[in-house]
């Protein structure tokens, strides 16, 4: 998972959308390129007096929140509330829960002064309790809790393999062996299921295949979990995820001197416990098989790894928990946005043969897709585009600005004012994507957008992997396996909803995710053999 905030981006997004004033109007669309950031400091300093303050912002207070969350029932429709919000106060808005205080932006405008105005070294979000759990366990930082010139240093070890392209197009081997096993994994569920065709609950399967492709790349070694029987150290990391997860809000809440007496505390611990106990353990034997190898004078080649560890740039202990950042990140991320893919696929047969029709054109008789193929897919680099404008997991970021006061429209905010960016809400916004609730991948391409027209959108209006130097560092290896497995499975089968009446809303986890399970037929192609 990709954490965006310390309170969890359901209570987060609940807490985001509260309040805004009518300020927006004011708000000139201005574009990034145009925005004078760091000036906007200087001016901070001489203009705040004649500025208004987070004082002067409208929005909800502690109790009307704990009202829309647990009465109205959006604890788990945090993305909704971005809008419901944004419907009451305007595009800005502050909401206080309990000694917590902070301030929701929901236009691509404000977001993209926010951005504007994060400094050198962007902090998502302060994340105290998740700190606290390192250092009771004496572990490194790592990615999501470092901050500063260690954080950025961090980075700087980490992004060459992930980010360069022509770095990551290493990677492809072994994601389509992974992808191979992806199909394999189907082909035995749905042969095994009553009707021949059915696979019960997609999302889990491809949270394996997930798992199972960023392990690969990261530890250099395959887990095995799409095979029949998942090892128990994969269930178990799993359910660590789902648990940390849900309990991360919550625990945020409780100030320290309740750890003793409230158990959330003891869950979440055990929870941070499972995970990093199988990430280490995953890590550690990879590092012996290195060692022994080094030891007898072999060569070592390795895909992740195997490239921290030779690059001397991370301690041992800053390379457990950022390979441990990364399997958070790389898993639930891509298996849902996939999920979400095949489900509107499924519900859209014209657009599923349109991406049919691109694939075998680019890639017939089954030939799998290289990188240099991908680049003539635009439907399906739409499709992904479209899934992720609709869903995007990471349904609200946050930057906490420390290095400077900022300025928007007419507001001042002193350092440390933690913004949240109330991205699903900007996604669905009509103003910027023209039937904003409709699965259309069309609107992405230039040339053919008989429906939605091509919508010139504002830049900020679409950042699913987030912007700026502390963007998604997965990005890369996430689209390429998302390209590969969604390609490879058009080539396979027509995909049909098993109950077509069936509708599926998402709820919010932290990350946007399926509310209930998506059964799928898979229905060979006309002269498909077996994968
Ligand atoms: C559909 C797939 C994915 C989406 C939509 C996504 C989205 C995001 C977003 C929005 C952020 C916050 C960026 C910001 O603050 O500006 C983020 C951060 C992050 N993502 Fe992803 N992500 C995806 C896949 C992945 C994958 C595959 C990995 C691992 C290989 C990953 C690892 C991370 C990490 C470690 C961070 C924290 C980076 C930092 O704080 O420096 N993500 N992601």
């Amino acid at each position: 998972m990709c954490q965006t905030s310390g309170i969890s981006e359901d209570i987060m997004a609940s807490f985001t959308a509260l309040r805004c004033a009518a300020i927006g109007a004011r708000n000139s669309a201005l574009r990034p390129a145009t925005l004078p950031s760091r000036n906007l400091n200087l001016q901070a300093t001489s203009e705040a007096a004649n500025l208004k303050g987070i004082a002067d912002l409208p929005g909800p207070n502690t109790y009307k929140i704990l009202y829309w969350l647990f009465v109205k029932g959006y604890g788990e429709r945090s993305h909704l509330l971005q809008g419901k919000l944004k419907n009451i106060y305007g595009p800005m808005w502050r909401w206080k829960l309990g000694p917590y205080d902070f301030v929701s932006v929901a236009s691509p405008e404000l977001i993209a002064r926010v951005i504007q105005q994060e400094g050198r070294y962007p902090v998502r979000v302060q994340l105290p309790h998740w700190k606290e759990y390192r250092d009771l366990r004496g572990q490194a930082y790592g990615l999501h809790v470092e901050t500063g010139p260690e954080w950025s240093r961090l980075r700087s070890a980490l992004n060459p393999r992930m980010l360069k392209l022509r770095e990551v197009v290493a990677f492809s081997p072994v994601i389509h062996e992974v992808v191979g096993d992806l199909l394999r994994r189907i082909e035995f569920l749905r042969s095994g299921s009553q009707d021949g065709v059915t696979v019960s609950d997609i999302a889990s399967e491809l949270y394996k295949f997930g798992f199972e492709g960023i392990s690969a790349i990261l530890f250099e070694t395959r887990l095995g979990c799409l095979g029949e029987k998942v090892d128990p150290n994969v269930q178990r990391f799993i359910s660590g995820v789902n648990d940390m997860l849900s309990l991360s809000d919550i625990t945020y809440l409780f100030p320290r001197w309740t750890r003793s007496f409230v158990p959330v505390w003891k869950r979440f611990v055990q929870a941070w416990d499972d995970i990093s106990d199988v990430a280490s353990s995953l890590i550690d034997r990879r590092i012996a098989e290195i060692d022994a190898r080094v030891a007898n004078g072999q060569s070592v080649e390795g895909l992740y790894l195997t490239y921290l560890l030779s690059s001397d740039k991370m301690s041992r202990a800053e390379i457990s928990t950022c390979i441990t950042d990364l399997l958070l990140g790389g898993v639930d991320t891509t298996s849902n946005t996939l999920s979400w893919a095949l489900y509107h696929l499924a519900k859209d047969p014209v657009a599923q043969d349109r991406l049919y029709d691109e694939v075998n054109s680019v890639c017939p008789n089954h030939h799998q897709p290289t990188t240099d193929d991908l680049a003539n897919m635009p439907f399906l680099k739409a499709v992904i585009k479209e899934v992720l404008r609709l869903y995007p997991v990471v349904h609200q970021n946050a930057r906490f600005i420390s290095e400077n006061d900022v300025i928007l429209n007419d507001y001042w905010f002193p350092k440390k004012t933690q913004f949240h960016l109330c991205h699903y809400s900007v996604c669905h916004d009509e103003t910027q994507f023209k039937h904003a609730e409709r699965f259309l991948p069309e609107r992405w391409l230039r040339h053919s957008a008989p429906l939605s027209g091509y919508y010139q959108h504002h830049p900020y209006s679409f950042i699913p992997f987030g912007v700026g130097v502390r963007a998604c560092v997965g990005k890369r290896v996430a689209e390429l396996e998302m390209y590969f497995a969604l390609t490879r499975l058009m080539q396979s089968y027509n995909v049909q909803l098993e109950d077509d009446t069936m509708v599926v809303e998402p709820r919010t986890r932290t990350l946007l995710i399926p509310s209930k399970p998506i059964n799928l037929r898979f229905l060979r192609r006309p002269g498909e053999q077996r994968c």
